[in-house]
């Protein structure tokens, strides 16, 4: 049983990549794979791209799914052990988990940060709760600190748009009036790093740098002009600083990205995006921008990882 957690369980690329074309070229072709088979989608949080594209991607492979908004229709669950649970919380955990298990074959969580309380976040307190007590194989739908099938699609769209086989990517930091996750962030990061034929550089402001770990050599810039020079893609997301945990330090609008900095390169975002506070309006506008195009590879990142994980039952 194999579980879609982190962009480290893509075993190798090349074979993901290759089978993200062929459901593409051919989205039914592996549709008996997944018959009989049901697909629970629990929300804690919004989503309109993860929730259609994911349920897109079951019904490629012949699966059935049964989606929840379970943070807001769910009973509230209880995550920690030995609780006296005389307060809100009215389900917990152990028993919610092994109960969905013996409705569904495979389970897919999103369940974002917090943004307050660090600890609980880094454990990924409601994507390990689950995997721990559930009996079936658990597909992140973003979790606290990563977006792995993001990252997929993402890494997807650029080797269907790279022009020469060494592209520069940067992953730039831009504004935006809330506190938002680092999981988009860390997961392209990650699957940068495991993908070491792109020339990948990140530019922020200080104080808001990613996990160390994910980070490691990648070079980092504080000049977002210095860092976007002859870029041939530029994939930006907002993000909440480390330290304080979850704040934000800068709105400073220079960061927005224009036509004009973008130059030749091509625009990239998970969305859904601020118009004119990350990005403005001539570069979502324009041909250089590959939003749509990323969002429609959700489709084939899913099916690869149910495919991927409907082989392993
Ligand atoms: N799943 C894609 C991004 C989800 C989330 N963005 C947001 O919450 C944006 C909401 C806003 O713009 O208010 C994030 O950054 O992790
Ligand atoms: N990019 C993305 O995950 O979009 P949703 O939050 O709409 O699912």
């Amino acid at each position: 049983m194999k579980h879609f957690l982190h962009v480290d369980d893509i075993d190798s690329t090349a074979s993901w990549l290759s089978l993200a074309a062929e459901c593409k070229k051919e989205p039914f072709k592996f549709e008996k794979k997944g018959k009989g088979k049901v697909l629970g989608l629990l929300f804690f949080n919004n989503s309109l791209r993860t929730r259609l594209s994911t349920q897109r991607a079951a019904y490629h492979l012949g699966m059935h799914c049964m989606t929840m908004n379970i943070g807001n229709e769910g009973w509230a669950l209880e995550f920690e052990d030995g609780t006296i649970m005389d307060q809100g919380k009215a389900e917990h955990i152990r028993e919610a988990a092994r109960v969905i298990s013996q409705y569904c074959d495979v389970l897919g969580v999103r369940a974002f940060a917090s943004l307050k309380d660090r600890e609980k976040d880094e454990a990924e307190q409601v994507l390990h709760g689950f995997k721990k007590y559930a009996t079936i194989p658990i597909l992140n739908l973003e979790s606290a600190t990563g977006h792995p099938l993001q990252a997929l699609a993402d890494l997807i769209t650029i080797t269907e748009y790279q022009q020469t086989t060494r592209p520069k990517v940067v992953l730039s930091w831009a504004p935006h009036p809330r506190a938002l996750p680092q999981a988009v962030p860390n997961s392209f990061a990650g699957i940068m790093k495991n993908n070491p034929q792109f020339d990948f550089s990140i530019t922020h402001p200080k104080g808001y740098e990613l996990n160390p770990e994910i980070v490691r050599d990648i070079p980092v810039f504080h000049d977002q002009n210095e860092a976007l020079k002859d870029a041939d893609f530029v994939y930006v997301k907002n993000w909440s600083a480390s330290r304080p945990y979850g704040a934000v330090l800068s709105d400073d609008p220079h960061w927005m990205i224009t036509r004009e900095k973008l130059g030749k390169a091509y625009f990239m975002h998970c969305l859904p995006v601020r118009r004119n506070v990350i990005v403005e309006d001539a570069v979502l506008d324009s041909s250089n921008s590959l939003v749509i195009e990323q969002a429609n590879n959700r489709t084939f990142a899913a099916q690869v990882a149910l495919m991927k994980i409907l082989e392993s039952l």
